[in-house]
């Protein structure tokens, strides 16, 4: 057996809201965790998997990417979000999983008037992607202030610590609730199998891992 075969092949789940949408595109594509994974007391973050040679991991959203591209995990499941935020070179995200559908937009308060875009050479935007964040507004031809949040940007606004915000937008309830308004849509949302480019090259598993989940997709990634 050659090396690569011997070792455990590492997947890479986010902790959150995709994972149980994510749980049964798995188990199509024949990777079924052990019953502890479903044990909310347990606080173990790998778990082994009814094939032998793989285990789970479960981290948070961003950090499925960082474990993928750095080689430590060879293969994940994570939104396209966290995906385009990273821009890693090392990844690959060969199937859309047609789960965790939601949108990046940009919102500001409903009352009140933000400076317009086309005069403000400066503007703070309160996101949890400067990334994504920076490039929209750069397109524009204005230079944006990002100020890194990890959770409750709708909060930024009212408090006076930014203008506006980038966040995800699913129902809208969340923007609507914190007196806020959806003004533009960076971009569309939708979960992705990824791999690292290295490991799809040397190790046969994660080929024949995308295979099967490609079999199951709705529709190949671009
Ligand atoms: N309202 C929403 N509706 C649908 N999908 C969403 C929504 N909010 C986030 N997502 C998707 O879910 C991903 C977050 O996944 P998840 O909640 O599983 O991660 P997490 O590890 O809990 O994240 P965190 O690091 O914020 O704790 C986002 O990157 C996005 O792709
Ligand atoms: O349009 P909606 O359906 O209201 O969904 C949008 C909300 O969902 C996400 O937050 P999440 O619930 O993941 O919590 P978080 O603040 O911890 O990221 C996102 O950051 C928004 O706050």
């Amino acid at each position: 057996m050659s090396e690569t075969a011997n070792r455990l092949l590492t997947f890479a789940v986010p902790k959150g809201r995709i994972l149980d949408e994510a749980l049964p595109v798995m188990a199509r594509a024949g990777v079924v965790p052990e019953s502890a994974f479903h044990d909310k007391a347990d606080r173990s973050l790998s778990f082994a998997c009814e094939a032998a040679d793989m285990r789970i991991i479960r981290v948070r959203a961003f950090d499925v990417a960082t474990f993928v591209a750095f080689g430590a995990a060879q293969v994940g499941i994570v939104g396209s979000d966290v995906i385009e935020e990273f821009n890693y070179s090392e990844l690959y995200a060969p199937v859309d999983l047609d789960i965790g559908h939601c949108r990046l937009s940009v919102a500001e308060p409903a009352e009140g008037n933000p400076a317009p875009l086309g005069n403000a050479s400066h503007l703070r935007v309160a996101t949890k992607y400067p990334n994504i964040t920076s490039r929209h507004f750069e397109r524009q031809g204005v230079q944006a202030e990002c100020v890194k949040l990890n959770g409750a940007m709708e909060l930024a606004p009212s408090l006076g610590l930014a203008g506006r915000i980038v966040d995800l937008v699913s129902t809208g309830r969340t923007l609507q609730q914190n007196g806020l308004v959806e003004k533009e849509r960076i971009m569309d949302i939708s979960a992705r199998l990824i791999v690292n480019r290295v490991a799809l090259k040397t190790d046969p598993r994660v080929a024949a891992l995308v295979e099967r989940f490609r079999a199951n997709a709705v529709k190949d990634a671009a």
